[in-house]
């Protein structure tokens, strides 16, 4: 598991170690110069003649940089510090001098200057990003934003050494500069990163979208910081997932493995309800039970046989894929399936007359416009950005698909504030937020975005939570970190699928029996 901590929980787990004088920027400094130094030698042969370029800011973010061009100076590595702010970390430009490094100062210099100061950074090896940490305050303004955007397009035309493969590689300091630390948001110019050398914990900014995209790998430096509170945010990995698995023992039998209810298809859209009911049934349900028109069913039993038509107890209810949502819909789209959808869900709450205990239940597609105001945490609702809109639209907030887009922990978390359901947004990152806590999945290819991939995890989903259904009704919090397991597994079924290449949804499906063996097999 990855755990992530605001910055605020950051500077709160460094205050007391920097009252008691512990040297935190001279670890955090000489590890990203080691970093540095490597990732030097995996691109050439020798470090001396190597030129490094520091973009400095005027916080501790430009100290790091400062502390660890000192050790590359040392070291042979040609430095130069390019000051983007008035001012600059003291100790560290002292430093830097001594060791040998070049300063070129960027105060009061205008736009021409600012260029070709980029022009030369773009012919760097390297170029450490130490403009700013979790100190920004939105985005980067002045000098900074002015180098960062010239530096950026000069990358972008290949302005790289004649003689070394093409672009300097860029390691961003603690963070990319200007990126959202808690959110990941991006609020202007990024220079984006092919390494994030972060201190004393991950950021969520780092695993979130749109941000996670300009950070590159991400190296994660012990500093020494006892973070003992919560993490702000989690990214599930292979292990925790495998170790959770329910895997069957020997008393088991198909209702203690759990059923999973679907309400999903109508006659205009029959493959959703194929392929939910395959992510179910792929996914290891004890039995899936379908419910909804008798064609569609047909149809879902002629794919897989396992299937049982018709109504009967359920541990979870899966509710809504390829159920047309809109009022626009010709009422004959619907086939009855609306009706069925509501009851599934009365009975997940455990309000409808003969249902005993309530049930966890994925809502997709169509099924979130069934929802009533408030829904029990153990509700999973699994929309992609426009699905998500919508439904923050419909309950009063004016925000736009491009907005969810720029800020989607922020939208989700909305989401889930005025919903009380856990909410799991779809997308290149998967983010999941819950009564407390959230999660961000980064398992998927982009070939995973086809048509009926999200009914292949909606089933998925479902057969999890069927098999942990009195556990995720009494635990407010695990519909979540099922959820995030179920992406993962989801993004891992799509990759073994067709490693590198295009899949079908229904391949993602087949594949989730062998990406289950493998993660629990561990
Ligand atoms: N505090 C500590 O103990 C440690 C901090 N470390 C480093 O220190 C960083 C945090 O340092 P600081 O708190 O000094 O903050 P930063 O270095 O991130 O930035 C603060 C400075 O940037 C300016 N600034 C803020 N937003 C701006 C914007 N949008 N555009 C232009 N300028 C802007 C501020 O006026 C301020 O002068 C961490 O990210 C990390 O790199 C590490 O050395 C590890 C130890
Ligand atoms: N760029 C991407 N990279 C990886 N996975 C993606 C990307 N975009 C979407 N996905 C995933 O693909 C699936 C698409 O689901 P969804 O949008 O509901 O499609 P459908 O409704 O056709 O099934 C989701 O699991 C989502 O997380
Ligand atoms: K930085």
């Amino acid at each position: 598991m990855i755990s992530a901590w605001d910055a605020d929980d950051v500077r709160a787990a460094e205050a007391p170690l920097l009252e008691a004088g512990e040297p935190l920027m001279d670890r955090a400094a000489f590890a990203l110069a080691r970093q540095v130094l490597a990732d030097l030698r995996a691109r050439r042969r020798h470090l001396r003649g190597a030129r490094v370029v520091l973009l400095v800011g005027a916080g501790n973010n430009g100290g790091d940089a400062l502390f660890a061009g000192a050790v590359l100076a040392r070291r042979g590595v040609a430095v130069t510090a390019v000051l983007v702010s008035d001012r600059a970390h003291d100790g560290g430009l002292t430093t830097l001098r001594r060791a040998g490094g070049r300063v070129v100062d960027l105060a009061g210099e205008g736009p021409e200057r600012v260029g070709a100061v980029a022009a030369q950074a773009a012919r760097a090896d390297v170029v450490v990003d130490g403009v700013l940490g979790i100190g920004a305050r939105g985005a980067l303004r002045g000098r900074a934003a002015e180098l960062v955007d010239a530096l950026a397009e000069a990358l972008a035309r290949g302005d790289g050494p004649a003689d070394g493969p093409g672009r300097p590689w860029v390691v961003a300091v603690d963070l990319p500069s200007g990126i959202g630390a808690d959110d990941g948001t991006l609020p202007g110019p990024v220079l984006p990163a092919d390494r994030t050398v972060t201190f004393g914990a991950v950021k969520p900014g780092l695993l979130l979208p749109p941000a996670a995209s300009r950070c590159g790998e991400v190296t994660a430096v012990d500093i020494g910081l006892a973070l003992d509170g919560p993490p702000a945010l989690r990214r599930l990995e292979a292990a925790d997932v495998g170790r959770a698995w329910p895997v069957p023992g020997p008393a088991d039998h198909k209702y203690t493995r759990g059923v999973v209810g679907v309400v999903a298809g109508t006659a205009a859209y029959p493959g959703a309800a194929v392929l939910t009911t395959s992510g179910a049934v792929r996914a290891g349900a004890g039995m899936v039970r379908y419910r909804g028109p008798g064609a569609v069913g047909q149809a879902v039993v002629a794919a897989r046989p396992e299937v049982v038509v018709g109504p009967g107890r359920v541990q979870s209810w899966v509710v809504g894929p390829g159920i047309p949502s809109g009022p626009d819909q010709p009422p004959d789209a619907d086939d009855g399936q609306h009706e069925r959808g509501g009851a599934a869900l009365a009975a997940a709450r455990g309000e409808l007359a003969g249902v005993r205990e309530p049930a966890p239940a994925v809502v997709d597609a169509g099924g979130l416009a069934l929802l009533g105001d408030r829904c029990p945490p153990w509700f999973v609702l699994t929309p992609h950005a426009g699905e998500l809109t919508t439904l923050l639209r419909s309950r009063g907030e004016d925000v736009r698909r491009h907005e969810v887009e720029a800020a989607p922990l922020r939208w989700a978390r909305r989401a889930q504030e005025l919903t009380g359901a856990t909410v799991l947004l779809k997308g290149g990152v998967t983010v999941v937020v819950g009564p407390r806590g959230a999660f961000s999945q980064a398992d998927a290819p982009g070939w995973l975005a086809t048509a009926g991939a999200g009914d292949v995890l909606a089933g998925l989903l479902g057969a999890m939570l069927a098999a942990r259904s009195a556990e995720v009704v009494e635990q407010p919090t695990l519909a979540a970190e099922v959820a995030a397991a179920a992406a993962l597994v989801h993004g891992r079924a799509a990759r073994r699928a067709n490693p590198g290449g295009p899949v079908a949804a229904l391949d993602v499906a087949e594949a989730v029996p062998a990406t289950v063996a493998e993660l629990v097999g561990r």
